[in-house]
């Protein structure tokens, strides 16, 4: 970021996003009036630039009040906070917060402005001119799904629950800022809708590269948009701080693996691609070809399965040995392969197309969905495997981070990157 002592800067005169910077948390605690304890005690921890970290945690462990003290909604009682380089304890806190994107639950647009007038609420405090605004709040639009001709003129109350958080985060996007704050902000949608957004924000991610902080109850949500994920127990006190994989291949102790919860390891396959593993193949023949030459490359082993293929290469039937000694022909022995997935589906997708087949196998297809080689069980659980086992030294505990392993953590030391 830039020397000088100023916000970290949004909307750069270029096209080009502006990507995300560092933060730095240092011991940083609030004592709230009247408490006996602190809400957040002593937390340190870095959040690189360009990454999304997911803060997780019980109910009032502290997860807003270390994220509202990034942008100064609470201050700091202690400690240090650094954005981009720049302790935000010396900036002007109205400046700082125009340089962050913020979005939560409970959306916050005001009432009495319409879409495009919330959308474009701080382009105008930081002084853009009108034109310029009026683009970036359609080009936001855009870009969360809403045509701006139907949306830019309704008010708040005239939109779904949905739509009013899309123009929540079109908003906290507007300025370009290069650090985004999300509290919970897909919260009070129903799940398909819920899903939607995050599956957005993933893509919008994708090409923004913004350092964002998302709060979130929801374990699941924190393995699909975080880069990382901070486990947080009481007073914030950082329980793990790693990759969704290696919380979920290893987690650092008893409170942790209860916040994983159950089913860990097929959450997992949600983090591999088809792509990520070898294919195995099996033996093919065409529609038009005789059962027993089939059979005959099949073998006589039990349990052998083989796939049948239209003259263009996609795959038809399963088959078995059993299916082609009964059958006259290709095109009808056998049973139908009705769902297929391809190299960018996950493993999870594989595993759902591997039970619904019944073979034992999921098929893969390319592109025009000519096939290209099968996943069995045997590889993905082998892929559950290495993926532990990547995460694990010796010891059982996780690999080369300090202060991650179980017990080992005092909140100050769960800092991925030092
Ligand atoms: N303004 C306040 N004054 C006093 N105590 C507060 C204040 N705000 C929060 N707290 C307390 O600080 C602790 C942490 O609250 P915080 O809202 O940060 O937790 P959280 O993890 O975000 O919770 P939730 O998931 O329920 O939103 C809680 O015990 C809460 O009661």
């Amino acid at each position: 970021m830039s020397e000088t002592n100023t916000a970290p800067k949004p909307g750069g005169e270029s096209d080009r996003a502006t990507s995300g910077v560092e933060i730095r948390l240092e011991n940083v605690t609030k004592q709230y009036g009247g408490q006996r304890h602190p809400a957040v005690d002593s937390v340190t921890m870095t959040i690189p630039a360009g990454e999304t970290v997911v803060f997780v945690g019980p109910s009032g462990c502290g997860k807003t009040t270390t994220m509202k003290m990034i942008n100064r909604l609470i201050e700091p009682t202690s400690g240090r906070i650094t954005v981009g380089g720049q302790d935000v304890l010396r900036l002007n806190p109205d400046e700082l917060r125009r340089g962050i994107g913020y979005a939560i639950q409970q959306v916050g647009l005001l009432p009495h402005l319409t879409v495009s007038q919330n959308v474009g609420l701080v382009p105008g405090l930081i002084g853009w001119d009108k034109s310029r605004i009026a683009e970036r709040t359609e080009e936001m639009l855009d870009l969360v799904g809403l045509d701006p001709a139907e949306y830019r003129d309704r008010f708040p109350k005239q939109l779904s629950g949905g739509q009013q958080q899309r123009v929540g985060v079109a908003r906290a996007l507007a300025a370009d800022p290069p650090v985004l704050l999300m509290d919970e902000p897909f919260g009070a949608v129903d799940p398909i809708t819920r899903g939607n957004l995050q599956d957005e924000l993933m893509r919008l991610q994708e090409e923004m590269g913004k350092t964002i902080v998302f709060v979130t109850h929801d374990f699941d949500e924190a393995v699909k948009l975080g880069d990382r994920i901070a486990v947080l127990g009481y007073q914030s006190k950082i329980l793990q701080y790693d990759t969704p994989e290696a919380i979920l291949a290893n987690p650092a102790d008893e409170t942790v693996a209860g916040f994983v919860g159950a089913g860990a390891a097929l959450k997992q396959l949600t983090l591999r691609r088809v792509r990520d593993i070898e294919l195995e193949q099996l033996p093919t023949a065409t529609a038009g070809e005789e059962p027993a030459a089939f059979a005959a490359r099949l073998g006589g082993r039990r349990g052998a399965v083989g796939l049948v293929l239209d003259e263009r290469g996609r795959p038809l039937r399963w088959v078995t040995r059993r299916d082609l000694d009964r059958s006259g022909s290709l095109a009808t022995a056998g049973r139908p392969v009705e769902d297929s997935v391809d190299r960018a589906s996950t493993l999870q997708d594989a595993l759902e197309a591997l039970l619904t087949a019944d073979a034992g196998y999921a098929v893969v297809t390319r592109s025009r969905g000519q096939y290209a080689g099968v996943v069995g069980l045997d590889s993905l659980m082998g892929t559950i495997r290495a993926l532990r086992e990547q995460y694990e030294d010796e010891d059982g505990t996780p690999d080369g981070r300090p202060g991650d392993g179980p017990g080992g953590s005092d909140g100050g030391s769960g800092a991925a990157h030092a």
